[in-house]
């Protein structure tokens, strides 16, 4: 929605200027964790906005912060094809396969120089492609089978970290952003006492809280769980160049106004992956949202491409998972016991 021009009526103005102002207090609150305005002051803005476009219906245009909660909820979720499709991750699990997926990348590369990689977290949460044509969201699903998942754009829309337009003016035709849905810890615990309060069953992890409120019919019910979103991967790419790295995609990425986590780094060789995953393993108890490992990816693109992929896995990328924490807890417990 560009500026309103020249001497347009003082009721488009301010609509502007409301639109303009509670996006930026979004994108600070959600995307930037850095609260500018408190709900009071946002809820009287966001009602001044509402109060706008009921007096001049020609303002609700879907990028709109007042267009995020839904309507009626739905029949059911209709299936979206992704075009590319939406892959996992193998599995490491201890330095050796970690050694040895950097040996199989070098090798892969006919490179003995060390290679550079991306390394990140892997977040407990849904996968989610996010469709933007144009810069605005059009259409979000779930990964599904990796071809096929369902359409979840209602839902998502609520998100209130995910931006209904991009910023900025590197805006391609068609973008599509591969990243996780997920719920912080504090606001899961939140959750799970209004569920205690009201009577109704509690969930059991962040995860399946997130899953739970994702696969709602009713999004107004998904509009009251607080749920985030953190971009990590890339699907479609229309009417501009791939960036030439995965740190310089997340890079473009921040630029558009889309969440990226700032646990990550680029790091050389096997001994760097693995002083970044001992150096997440000491901070993990105190991250506000649950990981269940880090991933790491070659960085350089062309170099992702030769790499390619070995049946329905990346062979330039690999999820390092932590030790499945329920089987800690027992083991500790039978300590207490004794
Ligand atoms: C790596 C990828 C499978 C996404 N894929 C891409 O982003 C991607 C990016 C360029 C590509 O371009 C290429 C095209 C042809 C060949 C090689 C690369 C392909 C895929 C993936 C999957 C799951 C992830 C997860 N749970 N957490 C995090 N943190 N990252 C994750 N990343």
């Amino acid at each position: 929605a560009g500026r309103p021009p020249a001497g347009a009526p003082d009721w488009l103005v301010r609509a502007h200027e409301l639109r303009t102002e509670l996006n930026r207090h979004n994108h600070n609150y959600y995307v930037l964790d850095q609260p500018s305005i408190p709900d009071s002051e946002y809820d009287r803005l966001f009602q001044e906005l509402q109060a706008l476009e009921t007096g001049h219906p020609e303002l609700l245009t879907p990028d709109s912060p007042t267009q995020r909660v839904g309507g009626a909820p739905l029949p059911q979720f209709d299936p979206v094809r992704h075009d590319i499709p939406m892959l996992s991750l193998g599995n490491g699990f201890t330095d050796e396969d970690i050694e040895a997926f950097d040996k199989r990348v070098m090798d892969g590369l006919e490179t003995l120089q060390e290679v550079r990689y991306a390394a990140e977290l892997k977040f407990d949460g849904l996968a989610i492609s996010l469709r933007y044509e144009n810069g605005v969201l059009v259409q979000a699903a779930t990964r599904g089978d990796g071809a096929t998942g369902e359409n979840v754009t209602a839902n998502i829309r609520t998100v209130r970290a995910i931006p209904l337009r991009l910023h900025g003016d590197r805006i391609p035709s068609v973008l599509d952003v591969r990243g996780e849905v997920l719920m912080y810890k504090q606001d899961f615990a939140r959750l799970n006492q209004r569920q205690r309060d009201a009577g109704q069953k509690e969930f059991a992890n962040p995860r399946n809280a997130a899953a739970g409120s994702l696969r709602q019919l009713d999004s107004r019910i998904t509009a009251q769980r607080t749920l985030r979103f953190f971009a990590y991967g890339i699907g479609v790419l229309e009417g501009m160049d791939m960036p030439a790295s995965h740190s310089a995609l997340l890079d473009w990425y921040q630029e558009l106004g889309l969440p990226v986590c700032k646990e990550r780094a680029v790091v050389s060789g096997a001994a760097g992956l693995l002083a970044f995953f001992r150096g997440i393993g000491e901070k993990r108890e105190a991250l506000p949202y649950e990981i269940d490992g880090v991933v790491y990816k070659v960085d350089r693109l062309d170099q992702q491409k030769h790499l390619g992929f070995v049946s329905r896995a990346p062979r330039f990328a690999l999820a390092h998972k932590f030790p499945a924490q329920e089987a800690l807890t027992a083991v500790q417990d039978i300590e207490v016991q004794v």
